[in-house]
């Protein structure tokens, strides 16, 4: 059964065509990076995942479960990391990820708490810091170790890798690539075509809130990317 799947998805405001015809499916462990300029449609599809917007037209299965009729089923099943995950500043990192977990419906322990930070990528001393100077990618990956306590099967990331610094965007890579591994899939909604590439399987262009390609991404290069990007945005 695939983890996120979307039939022929349309939405409109005021008239105005936001995301049409929009048809994806993602399988467990899959990583999707939906690429396209400001206004494409990108955080108007990820909020019709998670059930903020209904779709005029068209089905969205989250893991099997209709997230239009059914949104607070579909997004117990879902994590979401905003462009800036936002951290309760005075608690430390594993209180944290202990309150939204909780939030969630899991308790967690201190050791398993750790051990979740740990496998997100978060330093050994950054555990009982206060979140208040966490930098964007230290919130990150609080963010991840959320999802993996809520076991969460579909992880949904808005402009991930904006103000990121080159080793912050590896780090990110690499927690992607752990996710990835426990059979999260991924989708990714951004227009840093280079810093995605690298981690994505499958990549889509959105243009006007249409899928104008969708290409395996071991199968274009970076140069030929940006050139059919550049090419479908003008069309
Ligand atoms: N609540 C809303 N009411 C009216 N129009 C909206 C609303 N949300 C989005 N739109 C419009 O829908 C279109 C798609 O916007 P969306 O924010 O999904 O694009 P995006 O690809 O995420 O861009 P960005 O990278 O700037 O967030 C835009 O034309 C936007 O103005």
């Amino acid at each position: 059964m695939p983890a996120l799947r979307l039939d022929s998805v349309s939405i409109a405001f005021n008239g105005d065509r936001a995301v049409a015809d929009l048809s994806l499916t993602l399988a467990p462990g899959e990583v999707y990076a939906l690429l396209g300029p400001n206004g494409a449609g990108k955080t108007t599809t990820l909020n019709m995942i998670l059930g903020f917007l209904k779709p005029d037209l068209g089905s969205i299965h989250v893991g099997g479960i209709d997230a239009v009729a059914e949104p607070l089923a579909a997004r117990a099943r879902i994590a979401y990391l905003p462009e800036s995950v936002m951290l309760h500043p005075g608690l430390t990192a594993t209180e944290n990820l202990s309150y939204f977990a909780l939030l969630a419906g899991r308790r967690i322990d201190a050791a398993t708490a750790r051990r979740l930070l740990a496998d997100a990528g978060l330093q050994d001393d950054a555990h009982d810091r206060r979140a208040h100077g966490f930098s964007k990618g230290m919130r990150q990956k609080v963010g991840v170790a959320i999802a993996l306590a809520k076991e969460a099967r579909l992880l949904l990331l808005d402009e991930p890798t904006s103000g990121l610094d080159a080793s912050a965007a590896n780090d990110l890579s690499q927690v992607i690539r752990s996710a990835s591994d426990r059979r999260i899939a991924v989708l990714m909604a951004t227009h840093d075509l280079f810093r995605v590439k690298d981690v994505a399987h499958r990549l889509g262009i959105l243009h006007a809130g249409r899928l104008v390609e969708e290409r395996d991404a071991a199968s274009i290069g970076p140069v030929e990317l940006e050139r059919l990007y550049l090419e479908r945005l003008a069309a």
